[in-house]
Parts: C-alpha cells; structure tokens; sequence
C-alpha cells in the first residue's frame, strides 16, 4: 500500500490570498521574524505579537481553500490513512477543504496557548487584550504556533510517516526552514519517491527526484487525478 506524505507550506495558501513569508524585503507582513516570531520577540514586545497574530486570525475568516486544497481532500477519500499532510503553516484551509489527516508541525492560529497551565484552547478571538486561559483563569495565554527555536509539534509521528514514506510530494514550500526543509532527504534516504509542486525552484529542488513548476491550484489537482 502506497504511503504518501505531503508537506505543504505558504504557496499552497497564497492563491486562497494568505501572503506568503518573506515580502520583497524579508519582512514578514512588515515585520522583523525575530520580533514577532520568537519567544524573545514575545517577552521583548508582547503587545505587537498578540496584535501580529491577531491580524492573521482575523484576516484568515476572510478567505476560502483553493483547488490544491480541496484536491488533497479528495485524494484522502480514496487514499484514507495511506495519506498523511504535513504542513508548515498554521491556517485551517485543509481542514475547511475536508482533510482530517493533517499535522500541524508549527502550529495553529485558531488555538491559544496557555503559559501558566500548558492548555492549548480553541481560539477565534483576540489575544491583545490578555484574556483568561478557559482551562485555569490565569491571563497568559500565547498564539498556540512554534516559534523560532522552539522544537515543531509531533515530530516523531512525522519523521515515522516519512521513514514509511514510498512518495514525498513538497507542495509551495520554499525549503528555507528546518527541520520542514530536511524532509524530503529523510524521505528519500528511506526509498522515497520525492517530488516537487512549486512556482519556482525551492533551495531544496536538487534534493527531489522531479520538480514541476507552476501554481499549486493548477499543479496539484493534476498531481492527485
Ligand atoms: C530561517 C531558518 C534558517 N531557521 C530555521 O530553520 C530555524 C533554526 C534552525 C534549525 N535547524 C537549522 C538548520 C540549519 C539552519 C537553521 C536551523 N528553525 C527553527 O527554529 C525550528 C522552528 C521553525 C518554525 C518557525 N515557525 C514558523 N511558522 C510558525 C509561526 C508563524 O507562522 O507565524 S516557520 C514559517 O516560515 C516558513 C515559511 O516557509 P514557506 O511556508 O515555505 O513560505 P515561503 O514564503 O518561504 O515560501 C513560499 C513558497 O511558495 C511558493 N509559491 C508562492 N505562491 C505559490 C503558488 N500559487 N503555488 C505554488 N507555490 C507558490 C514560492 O515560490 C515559495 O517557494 C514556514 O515553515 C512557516 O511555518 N525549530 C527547531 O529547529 O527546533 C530544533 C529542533 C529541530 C528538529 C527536531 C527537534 C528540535
């Protein structure tokens, strides 16, 4: 039985209108990562975090999934637990396009993270105001996302799926952030087929057995047919 993983990072939102990671400058949304993307950033500045993250959750009920999405949806229907997503980014468009098989390795915007008790609780609202955590009451509650230097979410249910992995399909990711961009070489390392779906050549595209560039919602769909 064939075991497919897909990771997915910010290309396979950009065509639903979620901005993709590095603007022209760098800038994340016109902000430094280090301040609004690390634990540092959050004790240095908590207020433009919370209001960082605010604005992504806002701006997230705004947008629908696209074709790539709901292409990996309806491959999981004839593929069941044969296909695992993996994705770098902490929208829910899988989920709203239909996949349940999905790891969240950085996160989720739509749940917040309490410092004091460690509850991650459902969260649609703002966190600028300093709400109290739903499970112990105390106000220390942070985006529910891995940061810089802090170690992703469900790593060895990843690095299994991976070793079991016979394809590895990268879908809109830029391969500049680790541990995500070392996959596909795990995967491939343990028998593999690997192959890349992005608008241009990722820093990892010499590491895939085939490259296909173009738009995920053009890509994808005729990937899983
Ligand atoms: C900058 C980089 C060098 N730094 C790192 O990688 C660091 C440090 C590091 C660790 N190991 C290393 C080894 C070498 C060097 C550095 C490191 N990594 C960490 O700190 C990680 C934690 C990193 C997580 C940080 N949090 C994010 N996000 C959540 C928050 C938030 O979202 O706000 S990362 C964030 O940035 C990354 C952005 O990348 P992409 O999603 O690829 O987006 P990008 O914009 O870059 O590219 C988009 C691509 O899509 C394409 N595209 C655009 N439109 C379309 C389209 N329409 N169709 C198709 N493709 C399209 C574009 O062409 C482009 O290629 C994603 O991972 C995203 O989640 N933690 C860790 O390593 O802990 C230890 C550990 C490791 C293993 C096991 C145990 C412990």
């Amino acid at each position: 039985m064939p075991q497919i993983v897909v990771l997915t990072g910010a290309g396979i939102s950009a065509e639903s209108g979620v901005p993709t990671f590095r603007d022209a400058d760098g800038l994340w949304e016109g902000h430094h990562v280090e301040d609004v993307a690390t634990p540092e950033g959050f004790e240095r500045d908590r207020a433009t975090v919370q209001r960082f993250y605010d604005e992504r959750r806002a701006a997230l009920a705004t947008v629908e999934p696209n074709a790539a999405h709901r292409a990996l949806a309806e491959l999981e229907e004839t593929m069941g637990d044969a296909l695992l997503v993996v994705t770098q980014n902490i929208d829910d468009l899988h989920e709203r396009a239909g996949s349940t098989r999905v790891v969240h390795m950085h996160g989720e915007l739509l749940k917040a993270l309490c410092r004091s008790c460690g509850v991650a609780s459902p969260w649609t609202g703002t966190l600028l105001d300093e709400p109290a955590c739903p499970g112990c009451g105390v106000h220390d509650l942070r985006p529910d996302v891995v940061w810089f230097g802090e170690v992703p979410y469900e790593m060895d249910r990843i690095t299994d799926a991976l070793t079991d992995a016979t394809m590895f399909v990268s879908i809109g990711t830029s391969g500049a952030v680790y541990p995500a961009a070392g996959f596909v070489q795990h995967a491939r390392r343990h028998g593999a087929r690997t192959l890349e779906l992005n608008l241009e050549p990722s820093e990892g595209t010499h590491f895939f057995h085939e490259a296909r560039h173009g738009r995920a919602g053009d890509l994808v769909p005729a990937w899983a047919r």
